[in-house]
């Protein structure tokens, strides 16, 4: 037995000089966004095919865009990273096979029906400011932003970890707050998050400024196509709350054409033979 079960049991209340009585106490919970992250998500021999064929398109890659939300107008302010817009049926058909996993882990319900992918590349300097990509889908309460990593080994630049923000869920509506997540952008893995989530991308380095030292992405944003089919139950709260702050981030268009220039390819169906579910946490190894 431990000497501290043996100190006198009585608790001491705390006096109101030290806590005074309030009404004024904070209700506005800082909440995280929901997130989820997968390790060796192609594997090695796809992963290293992948990353040879983004730094052999070198000389196709084109400076990425914001949309200003007040103006609607394409800008390239706050965002250093080069871009490669790109369809993949057999990345599609991955993602869907773990998206029923990634939805019951997020906590979301949405039916999704496709995906918008680029290659994107961070050297230098690169770096992306605080966003939502509210503009890169029609409803934002249902869509997902996916970021799946490659760089190579060793790693030839230093910094570019994704911020991914909690949201303060004030009375005036959900804001960013100042506390965040930080994911490292390792090799072969991938990050699934809210597409209405604030996050940026910290500037990066790369000292030998070789394109193939880059920080790469394979980055998607997974959406309905059909304006909000509501679910029984609905998306789960925090879910509508990010989909309400990041409404504001993005001008009051319609989304039909991606400002990286984006194309849309249909999300197949999970395969249920390779479908990912989550292990019987009562299983023992
Ligand atoms: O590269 C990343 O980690 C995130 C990229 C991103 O936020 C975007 O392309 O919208
Ligand atoms: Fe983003």
């Amino acid at each position: 037995m431990s000497g501290y079960a043996m100190e006198p049991a009585t608790p001491t209340e705390i006096s109101t000089q030290a806590l005074p009585p309030s009404d004024q106490w904070s209700t506005a919970p800082v909440v995280p966004a929901p997130v989820c992250r997968f390790e060796n998500f192609l594997g090695a021999e796809r992963a290293g095919t992948l990353l040879k064929y983004a730094i052999s398109r070198e000389a196709d890659f084109h400076a990425g865009t914001v949309l200003d939300p007040l103006s609607g107008q394409v800008s390239y302010k706050g965002r250093s990273s080069l871009v490669l817009p790109v369809t993949s049926s057999v990345f599609s058909a991955h993602l869907a096979d773990c998206l029923p996993l990634v939805q019951e882990i997020l906590g979301h319900r949405a039916a999704l029906t496709q995906t918008l992918t680029v290659l994107t590349s961070h050297g230098e300097g690169g770096h992306y400011g605080m966003h939502t990509d509210a503009s890169r889908v029609r409803d934002v309460s249902m869509a997902l932003s996916a970021v799946y990593y490659l760089h190579r080994r060793p790693r030839g630049f230093d910094g570019g970890q994704l911020r991914l923000y909690d949201t303060l869920l004030g009375s005036g509506g959900a804001q960013p707050a100042e506390s965040y997540r930080t994911i490292e952008p390792e090799h072969d893995t991938i990050v699934f998050f809210p597409a209405g989530a604030f996050h940026e991308v910290v500037p990066s380095t790369c000292p030998s400024g070789h394109f193939a030292d880059h920080r790469f992405t394979l980055t998607t944003w997974i959406s309905n196509t059909e304006s909000a089919t509501p679910m029984p139950d609905g998306p789960s709260r925090i879910w509508q709350w990010l989909a309400r702050a990041a409404e504001r981030t993005r001008p009051l268009t319609d989304v039909t054409h991606d400002h990286d220039g984006a194309s849309p390819i249909a999300l197949p169906p999970s395969d249920p033979a390779t479908r990912l579910t989550l292990p019987s946490p009562r299983t023992t190894p």
